[in-house]
This record gives structure tokens, C-alpha cells and sequence, in this order.
């Protein structure tokens, strides 16, 4: 199948059984999907946020559902439509309905498609062929290359391990586990290897995929008795990279599926590459003889960034984004040590806050001084250079705007007027900490790390439907931000 149309069609489709009706209209309906005039598909969301949302939650799916469609191996990215430059979507499209596939030059394509619900015949675990072969590889992002990653303190042994690593050179350490904090590049590590390792040995099987996906998918295979295939779809690999590995903590059953998986491909000498946000020691809710595998080879920090990292990093990403037409020209230094000392927090934010100043800037981006940078950006950027928002913080201020006690949101009480402030809390704490999730959940009064992940995921579903919501964390953010 190659027509574009009939595959989003498809892929849509499925995308919305998987995620939701919820998320599918806040994000996906309102989307188009643009051919460049290159060729490459574009999905073009109607916002940042919607993009950003997309991006970290629903594009590494909708590579690997598109892929499975497509004969062409053809990969999907996503913008918002101020970096592409074209008109709005006409319309945006009901939750039952799946967005158009539009050419470049925003002429879309008239005629709104329904969504078969219908699951598709393809999957990721497909036979090896052309196909299954660009599947293996879709969820990966393109731009996570070792040409993309910065070399910096704190990340240099690393970067030179995983470089290792996809040289398939021999006599190396297996497993080789990347741990850092939330957002210090263990993802665009873990990418870059599989992308490298791939281009030099075509015909291996290098498979990527997040924790998550390794338990949802586990969990549907029991679900449709189709394990069989899961395990050999792993188990076939020439190199398997799975990335956050601590959301595999108290899940028996995937827990030991993974044991069993990691142990077989390594007696048969395959490479395995895994990634955390800490040590495997560290992995408390991990079953004692998953953590010994995993601490078996090697374990190689990937450390928080410097000042000199990320002020390296914010100039390659505007690099990246003048390349796509999105700025012209080059920051001056001291805006963009501004723009660095005004964000604390992982390389996410600072891509968060290069990003904005690339959208307010754009031609002007090089005639930029700071005090202009900074009355643009304005809230977008933060309080002074040492401010550092911390969990109580977060969780005095969501109490203090809720009238609440801080108790109260560490209690057990489940009542909808705490359970939402909470999640608000806990999705304030992602966005403006480094905390990872089991942290958040252990400050919370000891809850699990899916609590947290579910309540940070309701509020960011929520904030583009529910305007209280969205106005709650706004000027909670504003607060916080002093
Ligand atoms: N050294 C670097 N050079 C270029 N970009 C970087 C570097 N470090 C991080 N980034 C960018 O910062 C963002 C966050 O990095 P990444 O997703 O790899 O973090 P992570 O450690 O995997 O986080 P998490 O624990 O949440 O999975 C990415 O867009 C990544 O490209």
C-alpha cells in the first residue's frame, strides 16, 4: 500500500484505539498531514504544544503504523504550522474523523476520510522484509544522530562508548546501560546508535523500542495469544536497544519475559543497549535477578549538562532550525547565554526555550540583543539564573491556588477536588524539575511511578480541552516563576 491518504487513514485509525478518543481530538484531528517538496510527510499540528505533545507521545507510533503501511519505507516528522509557514487547516476535524493529507502550498486534499476502526494486518513484528526492516527502525527519530549530539563534560565517555557500540566492534561489554537524570540525552544516544549501527550492517536486525512499548506491546500479545511471534520478533535481533527501562519496575510478568529475552540474546552474542534514569542497582522495583543481567556489562552516566554544553547545544539547535528556514542567521553569544542562564532544567526545557526564541526571532534572530530577547520572550524564559523550582515548592503553591493543605495532596484521598490539583501538581513538577517520575511519586506520599505518569499524561490531555485547567497551570507557572 502506498497511497498516502488510504495509509493515515489506516494508521489514524489504530492511533486512536490506541491513545484515546481524548487525546486523538485534542492533537491528532486537528492535523494535517503535508507532503514537503522534497517529498518527506509532515504532519503540521495547529500548535507548538500540539507538536510537542505529538512528538513525545504519538510519533514514534505513528512511524511504526505508517511504516507497516507503506512499501516506500517513507518516515513521517511533525511540525507546528508556524515552522511551516502554511495556512490553518480549514476545518478541524471531528474525534471520529482521521485529518487530511495535504500537498505543500496548504492545498489539502477536499474531503474529510472516516476512520476504519478496523486493526490493521500489518505490525511491527511483520517478517523481514524492505518493510519490516524500515519498521524495526521507526521509532526512532531522524535528527537523533551522533552528528546531531554535542559533546560536552559529563557526556563524553559516553558519547565514546556509544560510538563503540555501533561500530559493532568486538570484545565489548554486553549489556551496555546509559543511566543519567530526565533529559540529558539517553534517548538521542540510544538513537544514534541504532541509526549508525544500522547504516553500517544493512541486512542486521537492529530493533528500538521504549520500555513502554516493550510492556504495552507484551501485554496485547498475551492479550491475543500472539507471544510466540512477539518473542521471536526480540529474539531474532542482531542488536536490541530499549530505552527507559525503569518502567519495566513491578511488572512481573514483563519483567521476567524481558529476563528471558535479554538472556537469550546475549548467549547468542547479540548486542543489547539499554537506558534508565538511574543505575540498574538503583532499580529498586526491579526484580533482583532482572537488575544482576542488567548490571552485568557495562554502565556509562550520562551526566546533567554545563553551562558550556548547553549554551553548545542551544547554537547547534539553532544551527538545525536555520537550516529548516525556521531562523536566518546566528544568535549573538550573550543572547544565547541569556537564554541559558534564564533555563534551568534538562535540555528538554532549553530546547523548549530555543525553540520559542527561534519562533519570536525568526529573519531577526542575528540583529538580536539580550534586552529585546528578553522583553520577547518574556514569561517564556525564567526567573533569574539560580532559580531552581523545587517539589515542595510546587506543591505549597498548587495547595495554596486550590485551597488546600499540602497534606492533602501527599493523602491518599482520591475526591476529584484533590485528585486534580494533585495531577496538576505532579505535572508541574515534570515541567519544572528534573525529577524523574519515581521520585515525583515518592514525594507524593509514596505513589507508584505510573500514578504519576498518568496524572502528568490527564493534565496534559486535559489542558487543551479544559480552559480552567489550562488557566490553573498557567498562572500556577507564572507563580512559580516569581
Ligand atoms: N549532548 C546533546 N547534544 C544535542 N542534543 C542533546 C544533547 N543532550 C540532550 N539533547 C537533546 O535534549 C532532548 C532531551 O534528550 P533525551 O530525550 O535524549 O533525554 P533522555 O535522557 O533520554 O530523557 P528521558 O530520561 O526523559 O528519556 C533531546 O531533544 C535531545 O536531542
Amino acid at each position: 500500500m502506498t497511497d498516502p491518504d488510504r495509509i493515515w487513514t489506516e494508521a489514524a485509525g489504530r492511533l486512536k484505539t490506541e491513545i484515546g478518543d481524548g487525546p486523538f481530538s485534542s492533537y491528532i484531528a486537528p492535523s494535517a498531514v503535508r507532503l514537503d517538496a522534497s517529498g518527506n510527510l509532515i504532519l503540521v499540528t495547529p500548535t507548538a504544544y500540539a507538536r510537542d505533545w505529538v512528538r513525545k507521545n504519538a510519533l514514534r507510533r505513528m512511524n511504526e503504523l505508517w511504516l507497516g503501511l507503506d512499501g516506500l519505507s517513507r518516515r513521517l516528522d511533525v511540525r507546528c504550522r508556524a515552522e511551516v509557514g502554511s495556512p490553518a487547516p480549514a476545518t478541524a476535524f471531528p474525534a471520529g474523523e482521521a485529518p487530511r493529507l495535504a500537498s505543500v502550498g496548504g492545498v489539502t486534499a477536499p474531503v474529510p476520510m472516516s476512520v476504519q476502526a478496523a486493526a490493521m494486518a500489518a505490525s511491527s513484528f511483520a517478517p523481514a522484509t524492505d518493510g519490516a526492516r524500515a519498521v524495526r527502525a521507526a521509532g526512532l527519530q531522524e535528527r537523533l544522530t551522533f552528528d546531531s549530539f554535542v559533546e560536552g563534560q559529563g557526556n563524553a565517555f559516553a558519547l565514546a562508548i556509544a560510538k563503540q557500540v555501533a561500530s559493532w566492534a568486538d570484545g565489548h561489554f554486553n549489556p551496555v546501560f546509559f543511566c543519567g537524570p530526565y533529559g540529558y540525552g539517553k534517548t538521542h544516544l540510544l538513537n544514534a546508535i541504532a541509526w549508525e549501527a544500522q547504516r553500517l550492517r544493512p541486512d542486521a536486525k537492529v530493533v528500538y523500542l521504549t520500555a513502554e512499548r516493550f510492556l504495552s506491546t507484551f501485554v496485547r500479545a498475551m492479550q491475543d495469544r500472539s507471544t510466540a511471534a512477539f518473542k521471536e520478533s526480540l529474539r531474532s535481533a542482531d542488536m536490541l536497544l530499549l530505552d527507559d527501562v525503569q518502567f519495566v519496575g513491578g511488572k512481573t510478568s514483563t519483567q521476567e519475559e524481558l529476563l528471558s529475552t535479554l538472556t537469550a540474546l546475549i548467549e547468542d552474542g547479540k548486542r543489547i543497549v539499554l537506558s534508565a534514569d538511574r543505575a540498574p542497582t538503583a532499580l529498586t522495583d526491579v526484580e533482583p535477578r532482572l537488575r544482576s543481567h542488567l548490571s552485568a556489562g557495562l554502565t556509562c552516566p550520562v551526566e546533567a549538562a554545563d553551562r558550556n554544553l548547553k549554551i553548545a547545544v542551544a547554537q547547534s539547535r539553532l544551527n538545525a532550525l536555520a537550516r529548516l528556514g525556521v531562523v536566518s542567521g546566528e544568535a549573538r553569544t550573550d543572547v544565547l547565554e541569556h537564554l541559558v542562564d534564564r533555563t534551568p532544567g534538562s535540555m528538554r526545557e532549553l530546547e523548549g526555550a530555543v525553540n520559542t526564541l527561534a519562533a519570536v526571532a525568526g529573519a531577526r534572530l542575528s540583529t538580536l540583543g539580550v534586552d529585546e530577547a528578553q522583553s520577547l520572550l518574556g514569561v517564556a524564559l525564567r526567573g533569574g539564573p539560580e532559580r531552581r523550582i523545587t517539589v515542595d515548592e510546587i506543591q505549597k503553591t498548587v495547595a495554596d491556588h486550590f485551597n488546600l493543605k499540602q497534606a492533602d495532596l501527599l493523602s491518599e484521598r482520591r475526591t476529584r477536588a484533590i485528585a486534580r490539583p494533585r495531577q496538576i501538581a505532579m505535572y508541574l513538577c515534570k515541567q519544572h524539575t528534573t525529577r524523574s517520575y519515581p521520585d515525583i511519586g515518592r514525594r507524593f506520599g509514596g505513589r507508584d511511578h505510573t500514578t504519576v505518569l498518568h496524572g502528568v499524561r490527564k493534565i496534559e490531555e486535559l489542558m487543551p480541552k479544559e480552559e480552567q485547567i489550562a488557566r490553573d497551570v498557567e498562572a500556577l507557572t507564572r507563580k512559580l516563576r516569581g
